[in-house]
C-alpha cells in the first residue's frame, strides 16, 4: 500500500483480506456459505472500479460490507483512514431499485438522509434541489415516485445518496432494472457527475459493456468460495461520454472478451485459483 510517507497517494477504500461466512437455517439442518474468502482490494480516490462476476460470487455481499451493512467474518474495510464498523456519511449507496418513500416528494426523499443528518431545514432543501439538479430532475422535483417513470427513480436515488456528500459512492446494479436507453443515458449522467465531483464509485453491475464504458479497472470475481479472480486495467484515456466512439475502439472489444473469456472459463469450471496458476 502506498501511504502520504512515502509520497504515494494513499487509496480510498483498503479492503484487507475479508472474508465473509453465512450461516444458513433450513428446516432442521444448518450449513455455511463462504460468500467472501480472503478478498483483497485497493480503490484509489478518483477511481471508478466495477465489480462483476457469476450470480452468487459475493458482489452484493462486499459492497454491503464496505457500506458496513455486513460486518466481515474476517478481514477489515478502511475508508480514508477510518475502519468501517457501521454505516457512514462518508459512504452513499444507490440500490438497484430506488427504494423511495411513496408518500415524499422526490425532493423531501432527497431531503431524508439530510434530515437524519440533523441538518437544518433551509440548507437541506439547498443541497436537495441542487442535487436533483445535478442528476438532471431539475423539473420533478415536486413529484411523488408514483409519478416519475424508473430511470427518474433511479436518478432521485443517485440524488439522495450524493446529497450526504459521500466520499465514496457505491452502487449494486443501479440501472439493472432499466430499459437500455434510459440506461445509457444514465451511464453517461454517472460519468459526467464523476468528471464534475471527483467522487470514487465502486460498482456492481452483471453488464460487461457498462463496466468497460464506465470503469478505469473491472474486478472480476469468482464464486464457492467467493474470491477476486482477475483484476482488469481498462485502457481506455480520456473522456468515455462518447459511447458510440467508444464501443467502436480495438482497446473496448480486446478488453470486454479478455473479461468475458474469463468469466466463459468459470462457468465451465477450468479456471484454477489465483494461487493455482
Ligand atoms: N443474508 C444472507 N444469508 C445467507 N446467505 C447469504 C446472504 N446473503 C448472501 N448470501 C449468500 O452469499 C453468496 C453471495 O451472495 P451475493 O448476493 O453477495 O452474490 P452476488 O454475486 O451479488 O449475486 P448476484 O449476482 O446473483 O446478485 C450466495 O451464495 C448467497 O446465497
Amino acid at each position: 500500500m502506498t501511504t502520504p510517507a512515502d509520497g504515494g497517494r494513499r487509496p480510498r477504500v483498503v479492503i484487507d483480506e475479508v472474508s465473509k461466512r453465512f450461516t444458513i437455517t433450513e428446516r432442521k439442518s444448518t450449513s455455511t456459505v463462504q460468500a467472501l474468502d480472503r478478498v483483497s482490494l485497493e480503490v484509489e480516490d478518483g477511481e471508478i472500479v466495477a465489480l462483476t462476476g457469476l450470480s452468487g460470487c459475493g458482489k452484493t455481499t462486499l459492497l454491503r460490507i464496505i457500506m458496513g451493512l455486513e460486518k466481515a467474518s474476517s478481514g477489515t474495510v478502511t475508508v480514508g483512514d477510518k475502519v468501517v464498523t457501521g454505516c457512514g456519511y462518508d459512504r452513499g449507496l444507490v440500490f438497484q431499485h430506488a427504494e423511495l418513500f411513496p408518500w415524499r416528494t422526490a425532493l423531501q426523499n432527497v431531503e431524508f438522509g439530510l434530515e437524519v443528518k440533523g441538518v437544518p431545514a433551509d440548507e437541506r432543501r439547498r443541497i436537495a434541489t441542487e442535487k436533483l439538479e445535478l442528476v438532471g430532475l431539475g423539473n420533478a422535483m415536486d413529484r411523488r415516485p408514483d409519478q416519475l417513470s424508473g430511470g427518474m427513480k433511479q436518478r432521485v436515488g443517485l440524488a439522495r445518496a450524493l446529497s450526504i456528500e459521500p466520499e465514496v459512492l457505491l452502487m449494486d446494479e443501479p440501472f439493472g432494472a432499466l430499459d437500455a436507453q434510459t440506461r445509457e443515458g444514465l451511464q453517461m449522467e454517472v460519468l459526467r457527475i464523476h468528471r464534475e465531483t471527483g467522487k470514487t464509485i465502486v460498482f456492481v453491475t452483471h453488464d460487461l459493456d457498462e463496466a468497460v464504458l464506465l470503469a478505469d479497472r473491472v474486478v472480476l470475481m469468482a464464486p464457492n468460495p467467493g474470491r477476486v479472480d482477475t483484476i482488469f486495467d481498462i485502457p481506455i484515456k480520456g473522456p468515455r461520454e462518447d459511447f458510440f466512439a467508444i464501443r467502436g475502439l480495438d482497446e473496448f472489444a480486446h478488453t470486454r472478451y479478455a473479461i468475458w473469456s474469463r468469466l466463459m472459463a468459470g462457468v465451465h469450471g477450468d479456471a484454477p485459483r489465483e494461487e493455482e496458476r
